[in-house]
């Protein structure tokens, strides 16, 4: 009875394969830990709205991020974006509450997209640009309207309404700039920057870094940021009345300076002909001062589709003759030397892209080749060609490429070798290229001066090496068991 027992007690296999499976089940768990413990917990999500009240149109667009990520390095992305119906809302100065009137239909959409239970709690931004900018310069009172009717309408629905205003210039080019370089991932990595190049409809920003700026020279092109532990010393300058709809004033203006009664332009195709209004055409701060006295009320606007014959119209409307610095763009605006690669968004997408020229590797004599090309098509040929696009855009693309090309090469000193370092773009990783996402980023102080503490471990080498220690540690404690090994080798089994 008692030998049996003394064969029971040595016999280690139960044992054995206890320690085993409590070994397994342990492994299994500090991997499930250390798996779950670095996940994000469940996925929620914070939002905010920005509208952009431009001179032509208003567009909203709805940013989201993971809630735990915030003030920190999460990827804020663009999920929504809604185009309001009708014109820009410095249109509405003589009607404002119709401003606030167009902007209900989007903000209707944005409270069916942003989760309900987020709504109080979701900033909503309204930034008006060069439209309202001109609007403030002509008719003070009637801006202030326009933004109390607007946000009157803004301040009805469920959000966190933090105010409408006018950005100047700088704040239109600093943030567009932000907005680029952000969605590139080049301020948290910092690398070399991207500059921006926005072409509005009543304004155009260029923003970039250059390594011979300091701000020292011409100090009010300076904007300087701190991002990511790193300083930046951004160049920027807004020109307003250069946006293509402004140009195109100025480019007409240039063209009815005496008052004719028929024009042929060189910048329309051959066959365009329509009747035009010269209060109309004058109508902006742009060109007002430049209407010609005892000119009839309309003019005859007939296309040429000349290329060459547009490009010399168009340059007359840059004055290339002063600069007190160094070197300058136009307009007396100085300029560093051009640097590093560039996003060219807005109109400058909207045109390029419609004549098939994102292309930039494409030598610049074939892209004036087929501008030229493009602007000599009869009229009637173009509309049969595209009935699909909207007719008051068709009418300007050769217009709007002219001025592209003369506005890059001419008024920024583009060459044949640094137009291939730009890039037409109208989205960056599903998100709009333009001031709105820097705005916000901005203002919710979601880039933070300095780089984030980050883990000494990414999360996978974590994990790994959790396993890898378990795995070990089991491995040890096998092999301090070997003694009961020996025993159950050496002895065998008596029944
Ligand atoms: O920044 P500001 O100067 O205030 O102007 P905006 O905000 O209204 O400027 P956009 O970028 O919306 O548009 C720039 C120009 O491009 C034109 N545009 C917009 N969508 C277009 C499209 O699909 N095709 C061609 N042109 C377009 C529009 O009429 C303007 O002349």
């Amino acid at each position: 009875m008692s030998a049996q027992r003394e064969m029971k007690e040595k016999n280690p296999w139960p044992v054995t394969i206890i320690i085993i499976v409590i070994g397994v089940i342990a492994i299994v768990a500090l991997v499930t830990v250390a798996v779950l413990q670095n996940m994000p917990l469940s996925q929620k999500y914070k939002y905010g709205i920005v509208l952009d009240a431009g001179s032509s149109h208003t567009a909203l667009y709805i940013y989201e991020w993971p809630a735990e990520k915030d003030n920190n390095t999460g990827r804020v992305e663009q999920t929504h974006s809604c185009k309001v119906k009708g014109p820009g809302i410095s249109s509405y100065a003589s009607d404002p509450w119709k401003a606030g009137e167009s902007l209900k239909e989007c903000m209707k959409e944005a409270e069916m997209k942003v989760p309900g239970k987020r709504h109080h709690e979701t900033p909503l931004y309204l930034g008006a640009t060069a439209g309202m900018r001109l609007l403030n310069m002509e008719n003070g009172s009637a801006s202030d309207q326009v933004f109390q009717a607007v946000e009157g309408a803004l301040q009805k629905f469920p959000f966190s309404f933090q105010g409408a205003r006018i950005l100047s210039g700088q704040e239109e080019g600093a943030f567009g700039w932000v907005t680029v370089n952000y969605l590139d991932d080049r301020l948290k990595q910092g690398l070399e920057t991207t500059g921006a190049l926005d072409l509005g409809g009543a304004s155009t920003q260029i923003s970039f870094v250059s390594s011979n700026y300091n701000g020292s020279e011409s100090p009010s092109n300076s904007v300087t940021f701190r991002l990511y532990g790193n300083n930046y010393n951004l160049y920027t300058h807004s020109f307003l009345c250069y946006g293509k709809d402004q140009a195109m004033k100025l480019m007409l203006a240039q063209q009815t300076k005496s008052g004719p009664e028929t024009i042929l332009d060189p910048c329309f195709h051959p066959g365009y002909n329509e009747t035009k209004s010269y209060s109309d055409l004058y109508n902006s701060p742009c060109v007002s001062n430049r209407k010609p006295q005892g000119a009839p009320a309309t003019f005859t606007h007939m296309g040429r589709g000349n290329f060459q014959q547009c490009q010399e119209v168009v340059k007359k409307v840059f004055d290339f003759t002063s600069c007190k610095y160094s070197q300058c763009s136009f307009n007396g605006v100085f300029q560093p030397l051009l640097q590093g690669p560039f996003g060219a968004f807005s109109a400058y997408y909207f045109v390029m892209n419609f004549l098939n020229l994102t292309n930039t590797s494409i030598p610049l004599d074939a892209v004036r080749q087929k501008i030229k090309d493009y602007c000599a098509t009869p009229w009637k040929q173009v509309m049969a060609q595209h009935p699909d696009v909207k007719v008051n855009y068709l009418q300007e693309y050769c217009f709007g490429a002219t001025y592209i090309l003369t506005l890059l090469t001419e008024g920024y000193n583009f060459t044949s070798e640094s137009y291939s370092n730009i890039k037409f773009i109208k989205k960056i990783k599903g998100s709009d290229a333009g001031w709105t996402l820097g705005y916000m980023l901005n203002l919710t102080n979601m880039i933070p001066a300095e780089a984030p503490d980050t883990p000494p471990l990414p999360h996978a080498g974590y994990v790994s090496i959790v396993t890898l220690m378990a795995i070990l540690l089991f491995i040890l404690f096998l092999v301090s068991l070997r003694p009961l090994w020996r025993r159950c080798s050496k002895h065998p089994r008596i029944i």
